[in-house]
């Protein structure tokens, strides 16, 4: 167990923001039934600040869902920390990571991890994730009722493999395919969301047993790789997250040793294939459900422009953010929207619920990408990635994928739905297509080339 979560304090109504009576269990449970919904049935009943009780936390999750509650948590580190609010994570992505790491060290450890991912590198990228999308294109195409999410969670997890850790071997490839895919399996994540003791080894087929196997296969990989390219003679001039991550150095000359280079890498892993995977999964699946802004969008693409391509991928992650908070835990006993919350208490941005306020976003359940060719309408109104000090390191490769993926798609097909618009259900911290976000793809009579770049 977590300090973070030992140091939390106990539930006590006059010390937090008001919470439903309802015990934890169902408040748990209608949380993961309808992420969306039941927030917003709290927010309307107690405003917008209030007190979640549900697992794993002992006291409450302290919830900000308007523009103003969603800044101060994203913004104000004196009083909203980061690092120990994900303490939930780390047993999977390991207490060094960046995700993990409380200040003052966040910072300097950030700025090591930046410039690989700095928007003019990962445009150095655009190719091979061409390419990568072009080779999984026949397993989409031409299906009817297929589900997008494991489809692109199989895409992205190859995009980390090659940008992140640097294979290109495909033995090696599909090795690491396959330990991953095993770690990061919703069904053995899940252990992070059980009781202390059954998050225990009990033994081989236990939960908490299968989950420290699959993890240790994962680190073993890991650390093989690391030491091949430190040894690797042309790693100077690769240009993949782990070779520049070997050489970077702090304002003091110092840089990550292995073991933290461990955490960073299954770090990244974890915070950047299933939020990118969902994300294309909601955006093709609401695109299918609206013809009308689905047909603006391919012919503003066939125009040559990528204008409503960003505002379909912005408008898709205000209406269904993949990620459904960012986590804080209080500096000290301070307020929050005229409510008290006690120091150490787990406090979290919930921005799902900021992205559908009427007030900032009318008629807020309809999905109108032309709403964001304009500026938002106030800050902070928007922030799928989160924000402040902690904002998302991964946006310019995410948008990369996500972008790449809708231009090659909507070239070549056009989605349709199969079945009814899915409700959103609450998977770990991730909000999902109940079944996958299902799509017909209908192939598209006079299409525009697929991209010059293939040359096939
Ligand atoms: C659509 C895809 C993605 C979404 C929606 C997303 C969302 C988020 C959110 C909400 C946070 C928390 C920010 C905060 O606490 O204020 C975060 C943090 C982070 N993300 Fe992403 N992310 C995505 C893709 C990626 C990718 C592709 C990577 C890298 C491969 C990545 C790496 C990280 C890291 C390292 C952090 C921790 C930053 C810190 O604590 O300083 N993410 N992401």
């Amino acid at each position: 167990m977590s300090d973070a979560f030992t140091r939390e304090p106990p539930w006590d109504p006059r010390r937090f923001p008001p919470a439903s009576p309802a015990p934890r269990p169902v408040q748990t449970a209608r949380m993961l039934r309808d992420p969306q919904g039941y927030a917003r049935s709290l927010r309307r009943r107690f405003g917008p600040v209030f007190s979640l009780r549900t697992y794993p936390y002992r006291g409450a999750l302290v919830c900000a869902a308007d523009a103003a509650a969603n800044r101060a948590v994203l913004t104000d580190h004196e009083r909203f920390t980061g690092g120990d609010g994900a303490a939930l994570l780390a047993p999977a992505v390991g207490a060094r990571s960046l995700i993990c790491t409380p200040p003052p060290l966040h910072l300097s450890h950030r700025k090591l991890l930046l410039p690989p991912f700095h928007g003019e590198r990962i445009a150095c990228w655009a190719q091979r994730v061409r390419e990568l999308v072009y080779t999984g294109l026949p397993e989409l195409l031409g299906r009817d009722g297929v589900p997008v999410r494991p489809w692109a969670q199989r895409l992205t997890l190859d995009v980390i493999l090659r940008v992140v850790f640097g294979l290109t071997d495909p033995a090696r490839v599909a090795t690491f395919r396959i330990a991953l895919n095993a770690f990061v399996d919703t069904g053995n994540l899940a252990v992070l969301f059980l009781p202390g003791p059954l998050r225990r080894d009990l033994g081989p087929l236990s939960p908490g047993g299968r989950f420290l196997r699959l993890r240790a296969a994962v680190r073993a990989l890991t650390r093989e790789e690391i030491a091949a390219r430190r040894a690797a003679p042309d790693r100077a001039h690769r240009d993949d997250v782990l070779s520049m991550l070997l050489d970077a150095r702090d304002e003091h000359g110092a840089g990550l040793d292995d073991a933290q280079l461990v955490d960073e890498l299954t770090g990244l892993v974890l915070a950047g294939y299933e939020t990118t995977a969902t994300t294309i999964a909601w955006t093709l699946h609401l695109l299918a459900h609206h013809p009308a802004a689905r047909d603006d969008l391919v012919a503003d693409l066939d125009a040559g422009s990528d204008r409503l391509l960003k505002a379909t991928v912005k408008e898709s992650a205000r209406l269904r953010p993949a990620v459904y908070n960012a986590m804080r835990t209080a500096a000290h006993d301070t307020e929050l929207g005229g409510h008290p919350v006690p120091r150490h208490a787990f406090v979290a941005a919930l921005f799902p619920l900021t992205h559908l306020d009427p007030e900032l976003w009318p008629d807020p359940d309809a999905f109108r990408p032309g709403r964001h060719l304009g500026p938002d309408p106030v800050p902070y109104a928007l922030t799928p990635f989160g924000g402040g000090l902690r904002r998302c390191i991964g946006v310019p490769l995410a948008q990369l994928e996500i972008e790449t993926v809708l231009r090659e798609i909507l070239a070549t097909a056009v989605p349709e739905p199969s079945g009814p618009l899915e409700p959103a259900r609450l998977l770990a911290v991730t909000i999902v297509p109940a079944r996958g976000g299902r799509i017909r793809l209908r192939p598209r009579r006079a299409h525009r080339p697929a991209s010059r770049i293939w040359n096939l």
